[in-house]
């Protein structure tokens, strides 16, 4: 087990009483037969979810290599769960995170930029926070001439109750450095990541 798919160190006994009191308010019996270990699930399956509050993005981001290369590297489609902080529920869809490396040609590794999204991605969140969160990581730790985030989400909470619209995708982008600055770039990584629609 790499440290990254390390769970967190969650409070077992109490999530599991609180889980429960959770079954016993919506009037399910905890002691039947299917539901006797759910609370025990249900700690180990946040401390999975969750596990990203225990994560620095600087560690994930302390690859540097120099390669001279300072032209776009993006990586796109990167899956993505992560967990709406208003009903702790999924929201699920792709990543999408390019750069540009400074004059001196420092680039991070291909896989950490996916490492970084699953960082910010396994807390409570919202979609506008976790797309500048990793691209301010990405802006402190590489000191990239610029970053491009774009993340396409669908939210179950919009989907499984509430206003019950399934299939609609919550689009958001956090844009820094030259991809902020200078349209022609910003419109050039654009058409790479959503492509022909
Ligand atoms: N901006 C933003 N809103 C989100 C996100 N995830 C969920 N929400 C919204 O958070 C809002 C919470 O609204 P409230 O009125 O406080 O809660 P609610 O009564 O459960 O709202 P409904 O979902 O409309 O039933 C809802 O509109 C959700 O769609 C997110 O990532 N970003
Ligand atoms: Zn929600």
């Amino acid at each position: 087990m790499t440290e990254f798919s390390r769970p967190l160190d969650v409070d077992h006994p109490r999530i599991e009483r609180a889980i429960r009191e959770i079954l016993l308010a919506i009037g399910e019996d905890p002691d039947r037969d299917g539901l006797r270990d759910t609370p025990a699930r249900v700690a180990r399956a946040y401390a999975e979810q969750f596990a990203g509050l225990g994560q620095d993005p600087a560690e994930v981001l302390s690859t540097v290599f120099d390669i001279d290369h300072q032209e776009m590297v993006l990586v796109k489609d990167i899956e993505m769960v992560s967990s709406c902080e208003h009903h702790l529920v999924p929201f699920y869809g792709s990543a999408h995170v390019g750069y540009i490396p400074n004059e001196k040609g420092q680039v991070t590794g291909l896989s950490k930029l996916a490492r970084l999204v699953d960082v910010f991605a396994r807390r409570p969140q919202v979609q506008e926070r976790l797309t500048s969160q990793i691209a301010d990581a990405l802006m402190a730790h590489i000191q990239p001439a610029g970053v491009i985030v774009v993340i396409e989400a669908e939210h179950l909470c919009m989907t499984m109750r509430g206003v019950r619209k399934p299939g609609a995708k919550t689009v958001t982008s956090a844009v820094r450095g030259s991809f902020r600055d200078h349209e022609p770039t910003r419109h050039e990584a654009m058409s790479l990541i959503l492509g022909p629609r």
